[in-house]
């Protein structure tokens, strides 16, 4: 197996690179140098002047100067997990506790640029199988050592803290180890794989057999299958084949209490679905080993497209209109009016000029593109995509051209690296999502949007609040904001959370969800009572006080303190 490339510490990518793009189907890293390029002037200057943000240079400190506290392993468990795992795979150096410490929020992301690491584990464990992982949480339990299962470490949600409210030592059980494919089963289109596997790896393998996941989120890269499972994943091309909880059909769940075996038939009705439990559980029942999940034939013709609407209204009608005859393309993606003219600005060159010019003259200047794309056998995309372009028409789309969708799919990647860039120069930089039926969405928008302002104004300064309709449902969809602003030096983290609460109160109370796909972790959990309930809580509460009686697992995520 190819050694999979580490995540850089205060940032995004393997360390020295700096943007990825997709170039014939196949992921290529930019050196530092070349990326200069990827904030062209106009950008800046339509940053300045949105904003009100002064352009200035607020790099990371060294990461030598990263302050790591001494381990609190205690010696004789430390001596335990070794005779257990073996010398090599506990680990408690600084290198290997700091490359495990939080996820990429924007949280992460300040603390780890301003030197802050008071968050890291105290060892790092790397089991090789379900067996030496089920005896480690076996012997956690019996010394009450907090388990953190990290997989990619790409959380965006807090979902990877290494500190306890009740001050035990943490273990991060790194799956890097388990991290091959299992088992090939082609005429059931199944594979199983380890929970390490990477998105990359994977679809190499299956490439051999002709098939595909095609599971792609903006994480792509270096997110893990027991990741996507823990945290109910979404792709870019889920509107079509599925989010990753809808593709997973079998997985082993090590508990503190024994192993569960979840899945198996392609279809049951032998009582509730235990595998939807493991589903979204984010580390707090156990660790994930293995994961089955359904796989396609690699497709045949894949095609990209852009639309433009008059408005984000008309936008989302459309869309509806499609989703209602079953007629919604694998990929969608409607950007509003404020993310459009920002892609614009970014997207230097003769093409994006003259899209900006065509867009004036059909009367869409201050309208909104849609991206969408169709995967599969020729005959099939061309008749979906016939019977799609005919409702968009009617429903006032016009066409962009395949350039738009083409460039989307070469750029789809960048942004991850780009936001390393814009945190250099003084800004705030940081994502939010939801979802919500057709009626609501309209509503969710506006009161995500109106709070992010609100909170984030100040005399003289404002957000830019964009945002794309990402995924489509039969009844609705999910909503991706990205946030600009420019940054308080003084309280970045607190400038954070205060818009943060501000947003998640306004999208619940509009009737969104509290996450689509980014899960609950740490900075979700206070609110999700409001999600499912009080007695809601007290089921998964039952269910992790079965399996992880003492309370290890992962226990400052998901259920609220
Ligand atoms: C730049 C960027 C882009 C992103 N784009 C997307 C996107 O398009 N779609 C999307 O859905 N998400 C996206 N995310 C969020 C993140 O990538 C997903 O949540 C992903 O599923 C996490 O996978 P991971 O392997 O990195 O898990 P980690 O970050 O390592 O862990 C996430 C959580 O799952 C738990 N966990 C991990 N592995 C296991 C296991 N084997 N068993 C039990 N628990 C486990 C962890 O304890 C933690 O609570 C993005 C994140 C970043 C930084």
């Amino acid at each position: 197996m190819a050694e999979q490339p580490e995540l850089t510490i205060q940032g995004w990518g393997p360390p020295g690179t700096r943007v990825a793009h997709v170039a014939d189907g196949a992921l290529e890293l930019t050196a530092d140098a070349a990326v200069k390029r990827t904030l062209p002037k106009a950008a800046r200057k339509h940053l300045a002047r949105e904003l009100g943000w002064t352009p200035r240079s607020t790099p990371p400190v060294p990461v030598d100067s990263i302050e790591l506290a001494p381990s609190r392993l205690p010696v004789p468990v430390r001596a335990e997990l070794v005779t257990l795992l073996g010398l090599e795979n506990v680990r408690d150096d600084r290198d290997s506790r700091l490359r495990r410490t939080g996820g990429k929020s924007y949280l992460d992301l300040l603390r780890r640029r301003s030197g802050d690491a008071t968050d890291a584990p105290d060892a790092v464990l790397t089991p090789a199988d379900t067996a030496q992982t089920a005896a480690l949480l076996e012997l956690c339990t019996r010394h009450g050592v907090v388990v953190v299962p990290f997989g990619g470490g790409t959380s965006v949600v807090g979902g990877l803290s290494g500190t306890d409210v009740d001050d035990r030592p943490v273990v991060v059980v790194d799956l890097s180890r388990m991290a091959g494919v299992v088992s090939v089963d082609v005429p059931s289109s199944l594979v199983t794989a380890g929970p390490g596997m990477r998105g990359p790896a994977l679809e190499d393998a299956l490439a051999e057999h002709d098939l595909t996941l095609g599971h792609l989120p903006q994480s792509w890269e270096f997110a893990t299958l027991g990741g996507y499972a823990a945290t109910r994943s979404a792709g870019q091309a889920s509107t079509g084949i599925g989010r990753f909880d809808e593709l997973v059909t079998g997985l082993t769940l090590a508990t503190p209490t024994g192993v569960l075996e979840l899945g198996h038939a392609p279809a049951s009705a032998a009582g509730p679905d235990l595998l939807g439990l493991a589903l979204g559980s984010e580390g707090t029942l156990g660790v994930i080993t293995e994961v089955t999940v359904r796989v396609r034939p690699r497709p045949r013709t894949e095609e990209y497209e852009g639309w433009s609407f008059r408005s984000w209204a008309a936008g989302l009608a459309a869309l509806q209109r499609l989703a209602r005859h079953d007629l919604l393309p694998d990929v969608v993606r409607l950007s509003d009016p404020d993310e459009t003219r920002a892609n614009l600005m970014l997207a230097s060159g003769a093409g994006a000029r003259a899209l900006r010019g065509a867009l004036r003259g059909r009367g869409h200047g201050d309208g909104c593109l849609l991206v969408v794309g169709w995967q599969g056998l020729p005959t099939i995309v061309r008749a979906r995509q016939r019977a799609a372009t005919s409702l968009l028409r009617e429903d006032g789309g016009k066409r962009a051209g395949t350039r738009v969708g083409e460039s989307w799919e070469r750029h789809r990647f960048e942004a991850p690296y780009l936001r390393d860039r814009l945190l250099d120069v003084g800004l705030l930089v940081e994502t939010l999502e939801t979802a919500a039926t057709w009626s609501a969405l309209p509503t969710v928008y506006d009161a995500a949007r109106r709070a992010l302002r609100e909170a984030l104004s100040t005399p003289g300064t404002q957000p830019l609040v964009m945002t794309h309709l990402s995924h489509g449902y039969a009844t609705g969809g999910s909503l991706y904001l990205t946030v600009l602003a420019d940054r308080d030096d003084d309280l970045p983290i607190q400038q954070w959370l205060t818009a943060k609460r501000a947003a998640t109160d306004a999208v619940l109370a509009a009737g969104g969800t509290l996450t689509h796909h980014h899960a609950v972790g740490a900075d979700h959990r206070p609110w999700l009572d409001r999600e499912i309930g009080p007695r809601g809580v007290d089921v998964l509460r039952a269910v992790k006080a079965t399996l992880d009686p003492a309370g290890i697992c992962n226990p400052g995520v998901l259920l609220p303190s």
